[in-house]
């Protein structure tokens, strides 16, 4: 049978804002706030640890999310560690980690993670937007958003509906949406 409501496992009311009026529509998401340890890893790797974590603790189907900003000058860093080098350097600071190189390119990637509970495998749904970094444009509601430019407006300069229809959440929920659609929850019995 099609699952009902899903527990969206994060600590970040931004996170949760947007997964809410992306995935809303389609699926009732409840939230639980577990601080759940982030292993050293790939992104997908840091995704399903959450997941496995989450689904052992909740004992039901859970949704856990990673998100890195990846600098191309900088190999792909700060990728999946941006929350400490945000805390660390602020938007300001991010912008000027590149102040050395001529390619400002980033790419935004969102890993979603899902479980149908405990022992099961977690699944995982990636949106990937590419962009460029910038000086800080724009309201600072929602972490990096004002240094992050997609085709010449910043996430923070956007309309939230329209970052909710270009975004790597908007993608990465996307094909979870898809996947939605066929998903069949064995029943308990
Ligand atoms: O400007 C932004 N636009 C976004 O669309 C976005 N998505 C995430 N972030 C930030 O990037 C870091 C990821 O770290 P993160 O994935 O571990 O999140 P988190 O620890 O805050 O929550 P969670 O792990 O409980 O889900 C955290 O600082 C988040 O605030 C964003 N900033
Ligand atoms: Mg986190």
């Amino acid at each position: 049978m099609p699952l009902e409501k899903i527990t969206f496992v994060t600590g970040n009311a931004g996170k949760l804002a947007e997964v809410q009026a992306i995935l809303g529509k389609y699926i009732k998401i409840e939230n639980h706030g577990l601080d759940l340890e982030e292993i050293q890893g790939s992104v997908e790797e840091v995704s399903a640890a959450k997941c496995r974590k989450a689904a052992e603790i909740l004992k039901r189907p859970v949704l856990t999310e990673d998100t890195c900003l990846c600098f191309r000058a900088l190999n792909g860093l700060p990728g999946p560690y941006i929350k400490w080098f945000l805390q660390g350097v602020g938007t300001e600071g991010l912008n000027k980690l590149l102040a050395g190189f001529e390619d400002k390119s980033a790419e935004a990637v969102c890993t979603f993670a899902f479980s149908e509970g405990p022992g099961c495998e977690p699944l995982i749904f990636q949106g990937r937007t590419e962009g460029r970094i910038v000086c800080p444009r724009g309201p600072a509601k929602f972490g990096w958003d004002p240094v992050f430019e997609y085709e010449g407006q910043t996430y923070a300069e956007m309309d939230k509906d329209k970052k909710n229809s270009v975004s790597h959440r908007y993608k990465a929920l996307e094909k979870f949406r898809v996947f939605l659609e066929t998903y069949d929850k064995k029943d308990e019995s």
